[in-house]
């Protein structure tokens, strides 16, 4: 057995369906009294419904996350929060409108209740995420960690098939890298194969039957698998290719991590063997399917986008310049990554710009 260290952070979870019915009780329990709802624009009905059923412990609405979580918005929801004298945010919505909470938490420290709607996993991470001048800075802290989060897959059943399909590779992304991280541990490893398990067998029922609500209840319990084990160990070259994709070119966060994840993976497979065979376990290849192809084989064969182009406006040329700036400044990875691997990662990212399916 590997040495490791173990230390699980704090939060709780209410899962199942029609959760969200005890909102008001968990509110209570957070002793909060003036609670700021979040949403993206398009779900501000949902967050006013939210904030009504609160009653007086509502003290606004703000309808305003944007993806990647542009540093002025970011501003504009921590002025709110003042002008409200407000002492919780509730995070109605994906990782959008969680990321929000987490930079209004980190501007006035206050707690978080996330009801998470799509797969992305921030609910369970203390990683924030903002972006300014074109780049997204990321980080750790354990304030932005929502105290209490609200699985409640009745939420989930009007995310589209496409969205639910990509959202679910941005979650299997977090467990897969959890499986070679740098302080990986058993405990990790077990809920990122039984997350990926999870989600690669709910993703097919839920792309033919997107209102099957026990997909969308397998789903949910691997997104919190997965979003656990990303707020639990490191990421490594995957995210940061991410990172880089998202915050400089704008590229769609779910979309691109789809795209990416088995590129990354193919480019690791011989640094992290077991991980390797953890996920073509999960993925249930009998065959000899590498786990890149599988992951590849889960996204096309699942209406989800495979190549970079497609999902944005980038170009070939860009290629190079995310490859310099993922090795200008790496994440921790299995395969190191230095100015020697700078062919291999820009290589990594033209297959994944023409989406080459990996050998
Ligand atoms: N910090 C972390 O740990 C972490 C982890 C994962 C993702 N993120 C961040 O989250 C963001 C992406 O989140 P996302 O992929 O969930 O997308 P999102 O939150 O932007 O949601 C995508 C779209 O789907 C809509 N939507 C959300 N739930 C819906 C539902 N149930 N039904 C219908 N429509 C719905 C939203 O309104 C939005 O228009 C990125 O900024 C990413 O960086 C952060
Ligand atoms: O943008 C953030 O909040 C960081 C996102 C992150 O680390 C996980 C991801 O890329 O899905």
């Amino acid at each position: 057995m590997q040495e490791f260290i173990y230390s699980s952070l704090p939060s709780r979870v209410v899962f199942g369906r029609g959760s969200l019915a005890a909102l008001g009780r968990e509110i209570e329990l957070l002793g909060a009294g003036r609670v700021l709802v979040l949403s993206t624009p398009g779900h501000g009905d949902q967050a006013q419904a939210a904030a009504d059923s609160l009653g007086a412990r509502a003290a606004g609405v703000f309808a305003g996350a944007v993806m990647h979580v542009p540093a002025e918005i970011a501003r504009a929801a921590g002025d709110e929060a003042r002008r409200l004298h407000a002492d919780c945010t509730l995070a109605m919505g994906g990782g959008s409108t969680i990321g929000l909470a987490k930079a209004v938490a980190l501007d006035l420290g206050l707690p978080i209740l996330a009801v998470p709607t799509t797969y992305a996993g921030s609910e369970m991470t203390p990683i924030y995420g903002i972006t300014e001048a074109g780049a997204k800075k990321t980080g750790r802290d354990a304030r932005v960690l929502p105290r209490t989060v609200i699985y409640d897959p009745d939420l989930t059943l009007g995310l589209p098939a496409g969205l639910s399909v990509t959202s679910g590779m941005n979650a299997i992304a977090h467990a897969a890298e959890g499986l070679y991280a740098r302080d990986g541990n058993p405990i990790m490893s077990l809920m990122a194969e039984e997350g990926i398990r999870a989600l690669a067998q709910a993703l097919p029922a839920i792309q033919r039957r997107p209102g099957e609500i026990e997909a969308r209840d397998a789903a949910l319990y691997g997104a919190w698998l997965c979003g656990t084990v990303l707020g639990n160990v490191g990421m490594a070259l995957h995210h940061k290719l991410c990172h880089v994709l998202g915050g400089t070119f704008n590229l769609p966060h779910a979309e691109t991590h789809t795209v990416v994840l088995p590129h990354a993976i193919a480019f690791n497979a011989q640094a992290a063997p077991e991980a390797m065979q953890r996920i073509r376990r999960a993925l249930g290849i009998e065959g000899s399917a590498s786990a890149a192809a599988g992951l590849f084989d889960l996204a096309r064969d699942h209406g989800a986008p495979v190549a970079l182009k497609d999902i944005g406006d980038i170009t070939e040329a860009d290629m190079a310049k995310a490859a310099d700036l993922v090795v200008g400044a790496p994440y921790w990875n299995p395969r190191p990554i230095d100015a020697a691997q700078r062919a291999g990662i820009h290589r990594l990212l033209l297959d994944a710009y023409h989406g080459n399916r990996p050998a």
